[in-house]
């Protein structure tokens, strides 16, 4: 795939599929594109030459359909303010099917929130609401998960605490697409690398 941006070329000749279990991760220096091919990816932006093919489907994040598959956190996914993360988590369980049994409790303590359930997302550090946007990603039943820059905001332990996560999800199936600029998330995730720029 190739994309523009105006008359700019950002990327071009671009070809990589990743199965189930399997991950990607893209790196290259800043405006390279890699947000531009997540976006791809989920149908917010236009490839200007050749075929995308997400869960069997064209990108197009306004198909529910499309939706119900495709997990995402990308630049501009954010929380309601006023929910706290117990909401949050409640709400999302309530809106799609779960990807298990294991409740609202449990994605709390996955996501190290436990102590912190009951407070309004405005009040959470930039990395305990990076922790229950991710959580909240991988808790709704999906096939795919397109994750834009996770490890942003993440402090040490956060960084690990997501490489675990992406493990998990290959372990489950999921077909996993990162953007990143943690350079060694891709070795310690068993991850293929596309670099663009
Ligand atoms: N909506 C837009 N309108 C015009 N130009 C855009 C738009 N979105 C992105 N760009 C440009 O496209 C280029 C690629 O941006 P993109 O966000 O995809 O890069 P990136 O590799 O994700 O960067 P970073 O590492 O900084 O997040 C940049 O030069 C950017 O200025």
């Amino acid at each position: 795939m190739s994309a523009a941006i105006g008359s700019e070329l950002l990327f071009a000749d671009v070809t990589f599929a990743v199965g189930p279990g399997e991950c990607v991760v893209l790196s290259g220096r800043n405006g390279s594109g890699k947000s531009t091919l997540l976006g791809c990816l989920y149908g917010t932006r236009q490839v200007s030459s050749g075929v995308v093919r997400v869960g069997g489907m064209t990108p197009d994040e306004r198909k529910v359909g499309f939706r119900r598959r495709v997990s995402v956190v990308l630049d501009d996914s954010a929380l309601f303010d006023e929910l706290t993360a117990r909401q949050h988590l409640d709400l999302l369980l309530r809106s799609f099917p779960a990807v298990d049994h294991r409740g609202v409790e449990g994605w709390l303590g996955l996501a190290g929130l436990d102590e912190r359930a009951d407070v309004p997302a405005l009040g959470l550090s930039a990395g305990q609401r990076r922790r229950l946007l991710l959580t909240g990603a991988v808790a709704r039943d999906h096939d795919v998960l397109l994750l834009d820059e996770p490890e942003r905001a993440l402090d040490t332990a956060g960084r690990e605490w997501l490489i675990g996560l992406i493990a998990a999800e290959r372990r489950r199936g999921t077909a996993v697409v990162v953007a990143s600029h943690h350079g060694p998330l891709a070795d310690r995730v068993g991850a293929a690398r596309v670099e663009l720029g």
